[in-house]
């Protein structure tokens, strides 16, 4: 049974300080990763204070690419850093992980539909490894490069990888209502379309209403939960908002 599980860039980095790890936060996530014993698992993290920065320094988002190949490195080199910070704490505590960056495996056509080939994913996968994914910069076939959001990911591996559950951690404990009390269960989005917004930091990808439209178009459920409940996610349980 295949688990997807994104790791939110506001939850492993400092979002509002530049190129910043949260030390603490990645390492209690990485703990609970371990101790969970899930093995067929595809983690994906968010770009938090690495991509987020230096893709609106340069006016790169989902929908405005870039033809400067130094701008598509600076951005795609901000998410390789990131990566190794993880996969270096997972691999402190035995999960093997290993980085797949989706710069060299995606593609965007000239309508903005992503296409990212996941063979190499489900190899890593079947070989015992925990392939760890990221947002990045992809090609854009008229547009040069533009952002790739890990919550796009998700949704291209979920469905790719035939993924029987799917876990997306933020900062928050799920999608809140008006009142910030978390709704169990959202299966429309203009049912909750007006809770909606974007993130509270540099945020080029569209924070929870991006998440929530993405997560929608899932064959399998997912739940958005915060990062006290990635342990119990992996367990088994549905905590926080389930998306289906
Ligand atoms: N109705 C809502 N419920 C919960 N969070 C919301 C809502 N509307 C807006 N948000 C904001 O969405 C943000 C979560 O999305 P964001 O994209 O920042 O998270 P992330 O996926 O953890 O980070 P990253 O995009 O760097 O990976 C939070 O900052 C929160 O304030
Ligand atoms: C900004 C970059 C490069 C990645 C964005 O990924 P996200 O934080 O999952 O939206």
């Amino acid at each position: 049974m295949t688990v997807v599980l994104k790791l939110g860039g506001s939850v492993v980095t400092e979002k509002d300080t530049p190129d910043t790890v949260d030390g603490p936060a990645l390492a209690d996530a990485a703990d609970a990763i371990a101790a969970s014993g899930v093995d067929d698992l595809v983690l994906v993290h968010g770009g938090g204070s690495f991509g987020h920065p230096h893709a609106a320094a340069h006016g790169v988002s989902r929908a405005d690419g870039t033809r400067e190949a130094t701008a598509i490195r600076e951005i795609h080199g901000a998410m390789r850093t990131l990566n190794d910070a993880v996969c270096d704490a997972l691999c402190d505590r035995g999960v093997s992980a290993v980085p797949h960056h989706p710069h060299s495996a995606g593609v965007r056509d000239a309508d903005g539909t992503l296409s990212l080939s996941v063979d190499a994913v489900a190899a890593k996968r079947d070989e015992g490894f925990v392939p760890v994914l990221h947002g990045d910069v992809v090609t854009h076939v008229g547009a040069g490069a533009t952002v790739v959001s890990g919550d796009e990911l998700v949704v291209a591996l979920a469905d790719g990888l035939d993924a029987e559950r799917v876990g997306v951690c933020s900062t928050v404990s799920g999608v809140l209502d008006d009142e910030g009390a978390v709704i169990p269960a959202i299966e429309n989005y203009a049912d909750v379309e007006r809770y909606l917004g974007g993130s509270d930091d540099t945020d080029v990808t569209g924070g929870m209403a991006a998440k929530v439209r993405a997560l929608l178009g899932l064959r399998a459920p997912a739940s958005v939960f915060g990062p006290d409940a990635v342990g119990d996610f992996l367990d088994g349980e549905t905590p926080g908002t389930v998306i289906r």
